[in-house]
């Protein structure tokens, strides 16, 4: 088969020539109902993914550190030519390994989060420990896992973050549209109108080329007021749950506790887009405090880091635009009095699993979660999370697909970028299919959904119950059921 080139969503060229597979364990058509997803598929985007995606990056990772190469030299002396050389050669490595289908391989270097990836490994049921006959969400996790393990355990690029140029070009080519949110933005009055506009701009910017498309205006527009917002409303055909009215009431409903944790996705455009949502919340006190949770290590190419926050105020601190060097400043002092905080780092965020496990291979990180009033998971890889990478039926209640997962208030914004979804209106997602068989992985359709925690009954396992309900009378609710969209907003 000859080369095709294909250019992903951060503009990375990627040739996905297909080499001969030994894997003779796949199967032909779609990810059926009811599985979780996986490269076994071979209709499936994970098949793809696998096949093609992750091969190419890999290689882009390579062709990163070859040309970075002088300029590494220059800072750390000719030695570090030996560790670019082992670098590359690992990824080769793991392309073979990906490539051949191999067993997954423990991890045997200074990896902080060892200890957990080996035991997450080793009780994988071995026919699951493969690249195609493993959950998706498990074999794609463990690629970057290890992409990242082989510059942790260099001697001089162990921080190196291979992907930041491209979440730092991301930032930079957005300048325009920044320029515009960020002066239609400016003292917005606390309405539901408004934090509806900011939500809707925030889900559709991790559709990843809204940066460049959609807040575009002719020199006639007005540039600077509420207008640009309303903008958001002829991009917004295809949200197909929109929750936002029990997101804003659960803001607004009195009571001792308005932390909310946001969990983050992408850097670049994203986590400026992210930012004006947050700066709203605080700035209106629907949030007293936001705890931004980051990622420990590079991850899944764009997602977000610390070094990654602090690059981006910097960045915007010192633009020559005086509106985005005000911008950064106040979001600086937002971080400096912490009304904005970088939670401490968790390594469950760049584990393999899925957020229903969360209680009992992590419980320090969800009595985190079960102390703030929300928690905001954005994008499509925390929503497979969310989900357990499973093909659910797409009527079935967001409720009942967190499995149990509800440390306290959840919402979930996605475009929608791969197989999964659910809580949609029953046959919506046949009529979607029958019009555009690829809208499951085009990220042009959203969700918001919210479900409501039920604090009273929720005990950790082996303690009693903990969490006193008079704590929580505003959010000692009945279970809710699917949104129905018919709420009224309080305020
Ligand atoms: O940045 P997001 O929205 O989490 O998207 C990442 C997702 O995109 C993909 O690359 C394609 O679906 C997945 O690997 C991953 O789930």
């Amino acid at each position: 088969m000859s080369p095709q080139i294909r250019v992903n969503k951060m503009g990375w060229r990627i040739s996905t020539h297909s080499e001969r597979s030994t894997n003779t364990d796949l199967m032909e058509g779609p990810t059926p109902r009811h599985s979780l997803l996986s490269g076994r598929y071979k209709q499936s985007f994970a098949y793809l993914t696998l096949r093609s995606r992750m091969p190419g990056i890999m290689q882009q990772v390579i062709m990163r550190v070859v040309n970075d190469l002088p300029m590494l030299e220059e800072k750390f002396g000719e030695e570090v030519r030996k560790d670019v050389k082992q670098i590359v050669d690992a990824i080769e490595r793991l392309k073979m390994e990906l490539n051949r289908d191999r067993q997954f391989l423990q991890f045997h270097g200074n990896e902080p989060d060892k200890a957990e990836w080996n035991a997450f490994l080793s009780e994988l049921p071995r026919p699951k420990r493969t690249f195609f006959r493993a959950c998706w969400l498990h074999a794609e996790c463990y690629l970057y896992r290890r992409i990242f393990s082989f510059f942790e355990n260099s001697r001089f690029l162990h921080n190196f973050d291979c992907f930041d140029h491209l979440k730092q070009e991301d930032l930079i080519i957005s300048e325009e549209t920044m320029k515009i949110l960020a002066k239609a933005t400016r003292d917005l009055p606390k309405t539901f109108d408004n934090f509806h506009k900011l939500l809707r701009i925030n889900l559709w910017c991790n559709h990843f080329e809204i940066q460049l498309g959609a807040f575009t205006f002719t020199e006639e527009e007005p540039q600077n007021d509420i207008n640009v917002l309303a903008k958001v409303a002829d991009i917004d055909r295809v949200l197909l749950v929109n929750d936002s009215v029990l997101v804003w009431n659960c803001l607004m409903k009195p009571g001792p506790n308005g932390i909310v944790d946001y969990i983050c996705d992408n850097g670049g455009f994203e986590f400026f887009a992210d930012m004006v949502l947050l700066e709203y919340m605080v700035d209106n006190n629907l949030a007293t405090q936001v705890r931004l949770h980051v990622k420990a290590i590079p991850w899944y190419i764009s997602d977000l880091t610390r070094p990654d926050v602090e690059w981006t105020i910097n960045y915007l601190v010192h633009h020559e635009d005086e509106c985005l060097s005000a911008l950064g400043k106040k979001w600086a002092r937002l971080i400096s009095s912490e009304k904005i905080v970088i939670a401490p780092v968790s390594h469950f965020w760049t584990g393999p699993q899925p957020y229903f496990v969360m209680v009992e291979s992590d419980i320090e990180l969800y009595r985190v979660l079960t102390n703030s009033r929300l928690a905001i998971f954005k994008g499509d890889l925390n929503y497979r999370k969310l989900m357990g990478d499973y093909i659910w039926d797409s009527a079935e209640e967001f409720i009942t697909c967190l499995r149990g997962f509800r440390p306290t208030n959840i919402c979930a914004m996605r475009t929608v970028k791969c197989e999964v979804v659910c809580g949609l209106p029953e046959g919506m997602a046949d009529t979607l299919l029958r019009n555009d068989h690829t809208w499951m992985i085009s990220g042009s359709y959203g969700v918001i959904q919210y479900t409501d925690s039920l604090k009273c009954s929720c005990a950790f396992p082996g303690e009693e119950n903990n969490i006193k309900s008079e704590h929580w009378p505003a959010l000692v609710q009945p279970r809710s059921g699917r949104s129905t969209g018919a709420q009224t907003p309080i305020g």
